[in-house]
């Protein structure tokens, strides 16, 4: 090379990495450009209120090819953002929830919700990754087969990511084989019923069929999660035929599930989780109770196993949390769930336990059906269908109700995000920390709405929602799903590129 090649070649390849580092920031995806509201591959999102584990911090989330590459703080000497960037100023820049009870009965109950529906309005309420109950859809999702029809059923319609619990029946749970089947096929854990689930296809479980299940799912490290209540006789038999017990009131319905339902079903099933402490035959495994409502015995066995080391967790949901029996119109079966709502002294217990970290985390337990099944023009609490339609609004419902109890942002990523993606096994989500999925729920703590006609839901049967009527606190302004912005005031992204998540 001559005298002049030497000297022009540094600079070509100077030129050239610049060229390089220019096509990089700049290029837009490579996939589906109609995945995401937001034409970059990589761009900063701004915002004087990131919560991180860490604590809540001014500065930027940078994201890349889906995932959170770095995490910078104002003060920070790489504060140099000039391009694609989104800058939320005071709104709260935190982890995308993650619900891990939600019912979308596709396939076969799609009049009730759907992969389509059920995840838009996911996205609306800041939830960016949904676990499929394996109940309310036909069929029950009880083997490999019947997973692949979730799957398929998911596929090219969810605008969130979505795992997939399976069911744990007395069909499978003494059949090694079927439901090794179903965990290799993929789903993130299993789930049973010490109650009729008012499901045909999915049938109650005692605790031989735990102990067993518990111990396959030991081999696969994942959870099982149980309703835990057990009918018990002298009150099951409880009629409401005089005028005194008026199946239009709401506490004729809580005297037929009394609070010893959820005790004798706890007692029962810890019994069985002592399985699961380091040493047990089913050490790996782990027990996790959905939507407690009783904050008496039965909580005080939950601190009790906890602290005999069981791998136990527990989880409330917000319709808990925000009303109380006493406040329930006669007549209104909007609110009939199971285990029921109880009286505002066992709120606040519930706060007191969410608060003091004996209660874990949140799930919605979206259980929706259609509004003849809510029997509105009779007003049969005992007749009615038993869920609470809520997917959308359990973000603003927490924070609004919690509020008065003083709870922070950060309680608030660690009980709908940080332990959710923990019990689910997601490693890659659940916290903005570099290197997870940018799955990311921006909001406004303080702008208020109504749940008025006004209001856009995205879930089916809007009208049998026990917030309807309510005024909440807490707006989401943008999802982002795995980078893809999936929607932002009022719109979704035109192609629905949520995953589903499949266990390996
Ligand atoms: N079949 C159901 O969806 N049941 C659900 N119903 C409620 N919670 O009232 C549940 O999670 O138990
Ligand atoms: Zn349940
Ligand atoms: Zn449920």
């Amino acid at each position: 090379m001559d005298f002049l090649g030497w000297r022009v070649f540094p600079l070509l390849t100077l030129l050239a990495s610049f060229l390089f580092i220019f096509y990089m920031r700049t290029s837009s995806k490579p996939s589906n450009s109609e995945c995401s509201l937001l034409p970059h591959d990589r761009f900063w999102i701004l915002s004087n209120n990131i919560v991180t584990p860490s604590g809540v911090i001014s500065g930027a989330v940078e994201v890349r090819g889906g995932n959170i590459i770095s995490v910078v703080e104002k003060e920070n000497q790489q504060w140099k953002i000039k391009s694609n960037v989104v800058d939320y100023g005071d709104a709260v820049v935190m982890p995308g929830l993650i619900d891990v009870h939600a019912h979308i009965d596709e396939p076969g109950r799609t009049e009730w919700e759907g992969f389509s529906s059920g995840t838009k309005a996911a996205a609306a309420g800041g939830v960016t990754t949904l676990i499929d109950m394996p109940l309310n859809s036909c069929p029950s999702t009880v083997s490999e087969e019947t997973l692949k029809l979730k799957v398929d059923a998911a596929e090219d319609k969810i605008y969130v990511d979505v795992g997939f619990w399976g069911g744990l029946v007395p069909d499978n749970a003494f059949n090694r084989t079927a439901l090794e089947g179903l965990l290799k096929a993929g789903v993130l854990g299993l789930k049973s019923f010490m109650c009729p689930s008012g499901i045909n296809d999915f049938p109650m479980t005692n605790a031989s069929h735990i102990k067993e299940g518990l111990n396959v799912l030991a081999k696969y490290k994942r959870p099982l999660l149980v309703h835990a209540e057990v009918e018990l006789d002298s009150e099951s038999d409880f009629e409401a035929s005089d005028g005194i017990n008026d199946a239009r009131s709401y506490s004729t319905y809580l005297k037929t599930r009394p609070p010893s339902w959820e005790e004798a079903a706890i007692r029962e099933l810890l019994e069985v989780t002592k399985d699961t402490r380091t040493g047990g035959p089913s050490e790996g495994s782990h027990v996790h109770i959905v939507h407690l409502s009783d904050t008496r015995a039965s909580l005080d066995m939950i601190k009790g196993a906890k602290n005999s080391g069981d791998s136990l967790s527990v989880e409330t949901c917000p319709h808990y949390l925000a009303f109380s029996s006493e406040e329930i119109p006669d007549g209104d079966t909007r609110y009939k769930c199971s285990p029921p709502i109880r009286d505002s002294a066992n709120r606040e217990r519930l706060w007191d336990a969410l608060m003091e970290g004996h209660i874990d985390m949140l799930s919605s337990d979206h259980s929706p059906t259609v509004p003849e099944l809510k029997r509105f023009h009779e007003g049969d609490f005992l007749k009615a269908w038993g869920g609470i339609s809520s997917l959308q609004y359990v973000l603003p419902v927490t924070w609004s109700y919690g509020r008065k109890y003083g709870i922070t942002l950060n309680q608030l990523a660690s009980w709908w995000s940080e332990r959710p993606a923990k019990l689910a096994g997601q490693d890659f989500k659940g916290s903005i920390v570099s290197g997870n999925h940018a799955d990311i729920v921006v909001w406004e703590p303080d702008t208020e709405f109504e749940l008025d006609d006004n209001h856009t839901a995205y879930h089916k049967n809007p009208s049998i929602s026990a917030y309807m009527g309510k005024r909440l606190s807490g707006k989401v302004l943008a999802t982002f799903v795995r980078g893809n912005l999936v929607y932002k005031e009022g719109q979704h992204a035109p192609v629905a590129c949520g995953v589903p998540i499949v266990a390996k």
